[in-house]
């Protein structure tokens, strides 16, 4: 049995997790972190202050992160701490942020810490890594759309484009929507919409001369994330302390 706690337990991704725990067989739900008391399939939800406490008397595997950048930070700490292993979802850190992480887990505890944990997704980078290398000279532009709730822009799976697109191309500059008198140089454009209750949806654009190619993931439903963070949760326990990414548990 793998024992999990989700923090953000009240949320979008959180409720969406914990039902999935719920269901799995080979899991147990043993509660959930937010910032207030409530229940999660039945199970308890204690607010963040009391992170430490609660894994303590509850003994999780691991601990599954989907809540905003600064508190996911403090959570990692926690489970760090108390030799939790973590799945983490949270996007939107800096990376100072990313830094602290990698301090605190780097020898640790197992994390598998990605900013998108559905299977396309994991499946669309590698695409656009491919076209970036054989298409690097035509003009790319990235474009994301999302939910009105979304807090972070542009998405953590745009920034992992841009940082595939930097492997591949070298340090581009980017130009965050255009207004104005514009020229068109080398730069990657970066384009973000936010509205209604858009799942996620992610496509990079490369325009060349008489023809263009995009590449697109759409999701339809935020089971995709969950089930790919569930995956993740089963994957960590007992792995050794580091950081790990989804290519990893996906074994692309
Ligand atoms: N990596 C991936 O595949 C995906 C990542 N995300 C990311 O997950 C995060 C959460 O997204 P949603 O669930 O849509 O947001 P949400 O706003 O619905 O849920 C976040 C929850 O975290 C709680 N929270 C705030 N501070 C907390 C703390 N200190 N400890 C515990 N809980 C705390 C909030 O009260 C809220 O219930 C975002 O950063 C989002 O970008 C979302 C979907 C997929
Ligand atoms: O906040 C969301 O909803 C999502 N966030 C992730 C991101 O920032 O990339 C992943 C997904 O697109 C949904």
């Amino acid at each position: 049995m793998v024992k999990v706690v989700v923090s953000g337990a009240l949320g979008r991704m959180g409720t969406n997790i914990g039902r999935l725990v719920d269901e799995a067989p080979d899991m147990e739900l043993v509660g959930g972190i937010d910032v207030k008391e409530g229940t999660l399939f039945e199970k308890e939800v204690v607010p963040a202050a009391r992170i430490d406490e609660f894994l303590k008397q509850t003994r999780p595997d691991v601990l599954i992160d989907f809540t905003v950048a600064a508190a996911a930070v403090e959570n990692i700490k926690a489970a760090a701490r108390n030799n939790v292993g973590l799945v983490v979802g949270t996007t939107g850190f800096s990376p100072e942020q990313r830094e602290t992480i990698r301090v605190a887990v780097e020898g640790n505890v197992p994390a598998v810490i990605s900013s998108n944990f559905s299977i396309g997704v994991n499946i669309f980078w590698k695409l656009v890594r491919e076209a970036a290398r054989q298409l690097g000279d035509y003009d790319i532009e990235v474009t994301e759309a999302h939910h009105r709730y979304k807090k972070d822009a542009p998405s953590g799976t745009a920034k992992t484009i841009l940082e595939i697109l930097d492997q591949e191309l070298g340090d581009r500059e980017k130009v965050y929507g255009r207004v104005g008198e514009t020229e068109r140089k080398n730069e990657i454009g970066m384009h973000v919409i936010r509205g209604g209750d858009i799942v996620g949806d992610h496509s990079v654009l490369f325009a060349g001369n008489f023809e263009c190619i995009e590449v697109s993931h759409r999701a339809y439903d935020r089971a995709v994330f969950a089930r790919g963070a569930v995956r993740a949760a089963r994957w960590v326990s007992g792995r050794e302390p580091r950081i790990y990414s989804m290519q990893e548990v996906l074994e692309l």
